[in-house]
Formats: C-alpha cells, sequence, structure tokens
C-alpha cells in the first residue's frame, strides 16, 4: 500500500460571476507516493502543481476524486481532523522570506509546533538542538532572526520547522527555486540527506527539470491540469516520450554552448512538426 494515494482528483475554483467563471484547475488527476520515496511534479506555471499540493495538504477544494493517506480518505475532513495529520503531512514553501514568521527566534518558531502538542519546555529545547544539527545550522542559530540569516539557511530553518513534529510525508512547493544554484544543490543533498536517515517521503514540485531529474525517484508531469506521463525519474527526464515534456526538456537551460546550439535545433523541429514555425 502506498503512503498517498490521489485517485482521479478534480478541484474546481469557484467563479465570480460572468467576468471569471469557475475553473478546473486539476482534471482528474491520479498519483501514488510510497513510504520514503520522492515523487517529483514538474510543470510549467499554471498547469496546476501548487493546486495538487494544497489539496494533499486540504487547502484547494476537492471537487471530486479521492486522497488517501496511510489508506485512510483525507479528502473532504473538517479542521479539527486535519490538525491531527500535521503530525503525519507537513509543508515547506518556496519562499523562505515570507513563510517564517519575521518576530520570532528560531528557537520560538521551532519550539512552537512542539509545545502546543504537550512536549515539555526542557524536551523542546533539546529537540531543537538536535533539528538544527540535522539541518546542518549551528547550535547558537536558535537565539537569532530570520533575517540576520541567507536565504539558503532560512530554508534550511524551514526544514527543521516541518522536521519537528517527524511527519513521514513533506510537500515540497518549489522549495529551492528562490536559491542561487550552488545553495540549490546543497539545499537538495540535505533533502536526500533527511530522507534517508528519517524515511520521509517528499511529493517534490518544482518547474525545474534539472532539480526533479536530482531529487527524485519517479516523475510524474503535469500540463494543463492533468498528468501527461510519469516514470522513474531518469527516464521521464532523459527520454521522455510525451511532446510537452519533450519542449520542457529542451526549454532547461544547460551550461554546453555546443549542447545548447542542438536544443535550439531540436525546438524548431518540433516547432516545424507542430506547424508552429
Ligand atoms: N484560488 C484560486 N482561484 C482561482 N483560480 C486559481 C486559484 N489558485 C490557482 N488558480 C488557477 O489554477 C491554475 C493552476 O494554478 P497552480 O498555482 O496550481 O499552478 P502551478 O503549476 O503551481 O503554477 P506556479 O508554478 O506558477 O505556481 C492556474 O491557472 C491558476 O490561475
Amino acid at each position: 500500500m502506498s503512503l498517498l494515494e490521489v485517485d482521479q482528483l478534480v478541484v474546481e475554483y469557484p467563479g465570480k460571476g460572468w467576468r471569471r467563471p469557475a475553473f478546473r484547475a486539476l482534471k482528474g488527476v491520479s498519483l501514488s507516493i510510497g513510504t520514503g520515496e520522492t515523487l517529483g511534479l514538474v510543470g510549467e506555471s499554471g498547469s496546476g502543481k501548487t493546486t495538487l499540493g494544497r489539496a494533499v495538504l486540504g487547502l484547494a477544494p476537492v471537487t471530486s476524486g479521492t486522497i488517501r493517506y496511510d489508506g485512510q480518505v483525507i479528502s473532504g475532513l473538517n479542521r479539527a481532523q486535519r490538525r491531527a495529520l500535521s503530525d503525519e503531512i507537513q509543508v515547506v514553501f518556496q519562499d523562505p522570506y515570507t513563510s517564517l514568521n519575521p518576530a520570532m527566534t528560531v528557537n520560538d518558531i521551532l519550539t512552537e509546533p512542539l509545545l502546543v502538542t504537550g512536549t515539555s519546555r526542557a524536551e523542546a529545547d533539546r529537540r531543537v538542538r538536535d533539528l538544527l544539527d540535522q539541518v546542518r545550522l549551528p547550535s547558537d542559530a536558535g537565539q537569532r532572526l530570520p533575517r540576520e540569516f541567507s536565504g539558503g539557511q532560512r530554508q534550511r530553518i524551514a526544514i527543521a520547522r516541518a522536521l519537528s513534529r517527524n511527519p513521514r510525508l513533506i510537500v515540497c512547493d518549489e522549495p529551492v527555486s528562490a536559491l542561487d544554484l550552488s545553495t540549490q544543490a546543497r539545499v537538495l543533498d540535505l533533502f536526500i540527506e533527511i530522507q534517508e536517515r528519517t524515511g520521509v517521503a517528499y511529493l517534490f514540485i518544482t518547474h525545474d527539470l534539472a532539480v526533479v531529474r536530482h531529487i527524485s525517484h519517479r516523475v510524474a508531469v503535469m500540463y494543463h491540469g492533468e498528468i501527461v506521463e510519469s516514470g522513474d525519474a531518469a527516464t521521464v527526464t532523459q527520454a521522455p516520450e510525451h511532446p510537452y515534456t519533450q519542449r520542457l526538456l529542451l526549454a532547461a537551460p544547460v551550461p554546453d554552448p555546443q549542447r545548447q546550439a542542438q536544443r535550439r535545433a531540436e525546438r524548431q523541429r518540433l516547432a516545424l512538426l507542430e506547424g508552429r514555425a
């Protein structure tokens, strides 16, 4: 049995009169994630990736279909039932600048979720030291405010906060997109290292094929609210079958100018085939 199973999920955002009709952001999406597995969800802006992540977190309106976690249906839970799930499913967002309360010290950010569930102060302090160590931040980081850290370090704080409840699944929504390339690589390696140690599973949302290739076991490609292709990460990112994935691959930047020229030619060939050129 998979840890997360999404079956024929439809999410429709309500409209606002004739000016803005209802919009179907997910059109029957099915996917699954096993324990300790990373499913990379890739697709261009507006394809519905965040909507899927939000639906898993109980934050998007599920029109039809089901989401199961550990065998239990979790789509349609009320707020209290959903809160009980926060020990199991956590989230790391793209922007560590806005997702961390700027007025709270790192200690307070990390102890808050523990203290509300009845953990003692001494135990919470011990746990914070352990969390800082897990995300490779110095132990004196606890006394400082988020603004005193770099973007990559802030994302480490956000990861530590997600880990504080020992979740089995983390929805990661573009967690490295706001970081420069070398910081991206280090934070991705941290995600992998944490997974190897804790067995946590990731739904890893990104528009970046290079990122998805680095981190995922399996990849699902979204296009206009549907999964158009899925499979193991190497196959989907190196030899995609669907024309949309092929275009996504060709659009990804590569440092080698010769390779870039080959890609330009390939893009032109595809455009010709599709009658766009
Ligand atoms: N609350 C909302 N109300 C109405 N439409 C919405 C709402 N949220 C998202 N949408 C629409 O649903 C579609 C999918 O959006 P979503 O944010 O899930 O895409 P995405 O692939 O994550 O894109 P991005 O990478 O830009 O965040 C978009 O067309 C968007 O405009």
